[in-house]
């Protein structure tokens, strides 16, 4: 029992922790500078006009920040938000639900949009289209279809892959944006700042020590940042030094480029029983064990976004650079 309850605080204090270093305006939001000068030009336009904003797409691997930017968006234009998931809108009538408690102008934000059920997908397209909701009354012969006005709202739809959105839907978007790894440079930056906000001392290059191996992915980098700041604190005086980062991580067995285990399990699996590909994701995934959803949406962008892995239309290679990094010779016939 008591257990619990400290469990339920402590993943409470996480939560906080989580919400504190999230940034809520464009202004602290750092990086994705293609993407913020778009929104930022969207957004004032929408404002003059005193209008919704367009449909926005957000797509991009985890922890990018799409959640993050889909809340400044309403912060921006100074309207609610209401958070939702592909999954969780069971049927038509869920959907209705949140739509018609919409205020003009408001955002509907809809997590892993790509999720979302066909049945609810179809009652979308108009009420993104003509802010119009169809709702059949009755059964039967005596069934009629009527059409409800909506509020103007802007729908923001997040993905880690747009390529599994129907065309439909994607094209019912105004605004698409890509959200692209973040350079070492804005990564160092958003690890200070979280320390900042989380009266932790660290020494620059330790701050930078972190942001080469967070893959690029913010989320990874407040991860490794908090994990960090427990080891100093405990083998340490609490302040993060580079040495201290260092052995923190190696602790975390991250290696000095953001790998993990499953990483090197899977680029180990690759060369030693495939002869480094080509091979097929699934056959991969059943070889270690994971699910290729996940070796597709969470390990591989990284992995190709650095060079070690390439996709052929045979399958997964792993390139000399990824052999490089393990420290196996390339093999002498592939040259
Ligand atoms: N541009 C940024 N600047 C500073 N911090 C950021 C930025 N983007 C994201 N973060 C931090 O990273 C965390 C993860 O971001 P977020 O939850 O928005 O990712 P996501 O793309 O929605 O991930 P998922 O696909 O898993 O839902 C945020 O809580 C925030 O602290
Ligand atoms: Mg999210």
């Amino acid at each position: 029992m008591d257990d619990r309850i400290i469990t339920a605080n402590l993943m409470m204090e996480d939560q906080a922790v989580e919400l504190s270093l999230r940034p809520r305006y464009l202004a602290e939001y750092i990086g994705q500078n293609q993407v913020k000068e778009n929104l930022k030009i969207y957004i004032e336009a929408a404002k003059m006009r005193k209008e919704a904003l367009d449909h926005v797409l957000l797509y991009g691997p985890p922890g990018l920040g799409k959640t993050t930017l889909s809340n400044i968006i309403a912060n921006e234009l100074g309207v609610s938000l209401r958070t939702t998931s592909g999954p969780a809108i069971e049927r038509p009538g869920d959907l209705a639900a949140l739509l018609t408690n919409l205020q003009e102008g408001d955002v509907l934000f809809i997590d892993e949009i790509h999720r979302l059920h066909r049945t609810v997908e179809e009652v979308l397209y108009p009420a993104m289209e003509d802010f119009a909701l169809d709702i059949m009354i009755g059964k039967g012969p005596s069934a009629r279809s009527v059409r409800l006005d909506l509020p103007p709202f802007t729908l923001i739809g997040a993905t880690t892959r747009a390529g599994l959105l129907s065309a439909p839907l994607r094209d019912r978007f105004g605004v698409v944006s890509r959200l692209e790894f973040y350079t070492v440079d804005e990564l160092s930056y958003i690890v200070s700042r979280a320390a900042d906000i989380l009266n932790v001392e660290i020494v620059g290059e330790a701050s930078n020590e972190i942001a080469l191996r967070s893959r690029g992915t913010p989320r990874i980098a407040n991860r490794l940042l908090k994990r960090v700041r427990d080891y100093a604190q405990v083998r340490g005086d609490g302040m993060i030094t580079p040495d201290m980062a260092q052995e923190a991580l190696k602790m975390l067995q991250v290696d000095p480029m953001g790998l993990d285990m499953i990483d090197h399990k899977m680029l180990h699996a690759m060369i030693h029983s495939f002869r480094g590909g080509p091979v097929g994701l699934d056959t991969i995934a059943a070889t270690i064990g994971e699910e290729s959803q996940t070796i597709e949406d969470v390990y591989e962008p990284y992995l190709l976004q650095i060079g070690f892995l390439q996709r052929t239309p045979r399958g997964r290679m792993v390139t000399p650079a990824g052999y490089g990094h393990l420290g196996i010779p390339y093999p002498q016939d592939r040259r």
